[in-house]
């Protein structure tokens, strides 16, 4: 059974290996193995509740638990913004019109932002391609949902993730190559490193302070903003059927979107219902449904055949074993 659980320090290798299989482009799995461990530890620090709750960054393995191997990640970053600003260009229309000649014009610009502060960010989703399109990624970012739902209180009310932008297939980047590495004369991977792990006074000094109006890019830069790259088509439909909208917010180097969804009208985090555990034999429901524990600090989410009666819900032992409780434990379940 596929069980999502909490990354700590023993999950270096897998997250490395899931990093560098992620390829370039993925800002935030990062092939630094200093990086990842130091995350890794912050990952584990934040499930035990030893960090202050807006520098929680949880990050969850998918894990196959009848081989041990490691698919999958998925994370949730309790804030964005507090400590670096979060840079983005906003998409504003400025009409321009002069009555007396009789003419209307709509220009689209680029304006750099820093909002979003102190939002949840949920992240990092990545699947090793022979577990794709089977229901593992739907597992892997639903359990974040599940996560948040369990103490919604320690996230923000709002929430956004970040969609890569377009690549071609050669590996270039249309908006980077046209626009920003026109702002930032550096190689796209150490912009994007850079904007990881340092505090982003590089983008403050360089970055455009006046808008850009996107007419005057070449078309190349201009079809691709706020544009979704061809491989996270599935992430982004799966926030799409969360009820995550883009919010008018593109990457500044990429010109990926950003979408946000009210932490409790994220459907997930809506609809999962808290209820009692009962082991039985044998379990009657014919779809399986998605249960995860009810605490971050032994967060566990699995995919199972569940049925409800009430306020109980029943489990075979196999599906409580995954999830590591006992009978009478609370539980989430989102059928
Ligand atoms: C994102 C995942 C984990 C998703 O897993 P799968 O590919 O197995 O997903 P899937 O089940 O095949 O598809 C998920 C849903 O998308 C739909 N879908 C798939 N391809 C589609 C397409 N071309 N057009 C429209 N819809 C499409 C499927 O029908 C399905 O919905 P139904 O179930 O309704 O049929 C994977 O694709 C992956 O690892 N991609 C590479 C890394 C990546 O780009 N990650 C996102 C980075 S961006 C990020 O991390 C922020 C976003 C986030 O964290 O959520």
């Amino acid at each position: 059974m596929l069980v999502v659980r909490p990354a700590g320090p023993a999950d270096l290798d897998h997250l490395l290996e899931l990093a560098i299989l992620s390829g370039p482009g993925f800002t935030s799995l990062t092939e630094d193995p200093d990086a990842l461990s130091e995350r890794l530890e912050l990952s584990q620090a934040s499930f035990r509740g030893q960090v202050a709750p807006q520098e929680a960054w949880y990050t969850l393995m998918l894990e196959d638990g009848d081989t041990g191997d490691i698919d999958g990640v998925g994370s949730v970053k309790a804030t964005v913004g507090l400590k670096r600003p979060f840079f983005s260009f906003r998409v504003v229309n400025n009409t321009a019109s002069s009555p007396s000649i009789g003419v209307k014009l709509d220009h689209q610009t680029l304006v750099l932002v820093n909002e979003c502060t102190g939002w949840t960010e949920v992240g990092s989703l990545f699947l090793k391609a022979d577990r794709r399109k089977g229901g593992a990624g739907r597992l892997l970012s639903q359990s974040r949902y599940m996560l948040i739902g369990a103490q919604p209180e320690l996230f923000a009310e709002n929430v956004l993730a970040e969609l890569r932008g377009v690549f071609t297939p050669d590996g270039a980047c249309p908006f980077w190559d046209h626009v920003a590495h026109k702002f930032f004369p550096m190689e796209f991977d150490d912009a994007d490193r850079m904007t990881g792990s340092t505090d982003k006074q590089f983008i403050l000094d360089l970055a455009p302070r006046h808008p850009i109006y996107t007419e005057l890019l070449p078309e190349p830069a201009r079809a691709v903003i706020g544009k979704v790259h061809p491989q996270g088509v599935p992430a982004m439909a799966l926030l799409e059927s969360e009820g995550f909208r883009p919010n008018g917010l593109v990457d500044i180097f990429d010109a990926g979107p950003t979408v946000s969804c009210g932490r409790d009208n994220i459907r997930t985090v809506r609809d999962a219902r808290q209820l009692r555990l009962e082991i039985t034999d044998h379990v009657e429901a014919e779809l399986p449904a998605l249960i995860s524990t009810d605490s971050i600090a032994a967060f566990r989410a699995v995919r199972a055949k569940c049925d409800i009666d009430g306020e109980i819900a029943r489990l075979t032992a196999e599906t409580a074993a995954a999830l590591k409780i006992r009978n009478g434990a609370t539980i989430r379940v989102k059928s």
